[in-house]
C-alpha cells in the first residue's frame, strides 16, 4: 500500500491528527444528513411514519446524485489523489455514510487512538456492537497505526478476540499499535475498551509490507 506523505510519530507531534477532517464541505454535510437517514429508518415506527413517501424523496435523491457521477474509473482516480488520508473509507472517510466516521489521534509513543460512540447501524447482540464492525474498525485502526509508524502493508491475518460484549451508545476508545516488524512482517496490536478502561475486544494483526498502485 501506498503510504504517500503519511506523518509518523517521529517526525510529528503528540495529538496530530491523522484521519480527514469533516471540513464542513456540502460532501461532508450531505453525508452527515445520510448518516442521520440510515440511524431513522433503524428507529422510525415503521407503522406510522409515511414510508412510501420516504421512498419516493429518497430514490429521487439517490437518482439526482447518480446523474452527477462520473464514470467509476475516473472517481477512483479522484479518489485516490490525495497523500494517503483517505476520505472514502468504511472507517474514517467523512464522505463514507457507512463510516461512524472515527477520527484517530498519533501519540509520541506509536499508539494512535480514537473514541467513538457506535449507534443502531453497528448492533450485533442486542444493544452491542457486531463482531465484524468491531474487526472492521480494529482493522483499519492498526493500518494506520503502521503509517504512524512508517510502515505499511496489506491485512494477512486478523486475530480478534471478543472478552465481553461491546455497548452501543457509549463512548468506545479504539486503539491500536506495531508491536514489531520484521522485515516485510509488520505486528500490530490493538483493542477496543469502555470508558471506564474495561477491554471488550483486543486484536492482533499481520501485516505485509506490499504496494498496490493506485488508480490514475
Ligand atoms: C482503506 C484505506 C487505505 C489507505 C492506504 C493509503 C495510504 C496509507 C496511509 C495511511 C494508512 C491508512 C489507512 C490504512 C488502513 C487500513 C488498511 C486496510 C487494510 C486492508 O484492508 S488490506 C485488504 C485485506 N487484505 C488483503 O486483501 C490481502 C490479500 N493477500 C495478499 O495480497 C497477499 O497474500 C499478501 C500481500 C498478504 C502476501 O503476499 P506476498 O506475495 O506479497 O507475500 P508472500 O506470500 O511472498 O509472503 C511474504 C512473507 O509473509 C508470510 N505471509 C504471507 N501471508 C501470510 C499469512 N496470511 N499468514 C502468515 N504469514 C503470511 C509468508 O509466509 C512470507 O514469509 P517468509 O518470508 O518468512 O517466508
Amino acid at each position: 500500500m501506498e503510504l504517500g506523505t503519511h506523518p509518523t510519530f517521529r517526525d510529528s507531534a503528540d495529538g496530530t491528527v491523522l484521519t480527514s477532517a469533516r471540513a464542513g464541505d456540502p460532501i461532508d454535510r450531505a453525508t452527515d444528513a445520510a448518516r442521520r437517514v440510515v440511524d431513522a429508518l433503524l428507529r422510525t415506527d415503521r407503522t406510522n411514519a409515511n414510508l412510501e413517501r420516504v421512498t419516493e424523496e429518497l430514490d429521487g435523491i439517490a437518482e439526482h446524485l447518480e446523474e452527477h457521477a462520473p464514470a467509476v474509473a475516473e472517481r477512483l482516480i479522484d479518489m485516490w489523489s490525495g497523500e494517503g488520508v483517505t476520505r472514502h473509507d468504511p472507517v474514517t472517510g467523512p464522505e463514507n455514510a457507512i463510516a461512524p466516521p472515527l477520527v484517530l489521534e498519533g501519540r509520541g509513543d506509536g499508539t494512535v487512538c480514537g473514541t467513538v460512540t457506535l449507534t443502531m447501524a453497528y448492533q450485533g447482540p442486542p444493544g452491542h456492537v457486531h463482531g465484524g464492525v468491531s474487526a472492521l474498525l480494529l482493522d483499519h485502526v492498526l493500518g494506520v497505526a503502521n503509517a504512524w509508524y512508517g510502515r505499511s502493508g496489506m491485512t494477512a491475518q486478523l486475530s480478534t478476540r471478543y472478552h465481553r460484549p461491546t455497548p452501543l451508545f457509549e463512548p468506545l476508545t479504539i486503539s491500536g499499535r506495531v508491536a514489531s516488524v520484521d522485515g516485510r512482517k509488520i505486528h500490530a496490536e490493538g483493542d477496543i475498551r469502555t470508558a471506564d478502561g474495561q477491554v471488550c475486544v483486543s486484536v492482533e494483526g499481520l501485516f505485509i509490507d506490499k504496494t498496490v498502485p493506485r488508480p490514475r
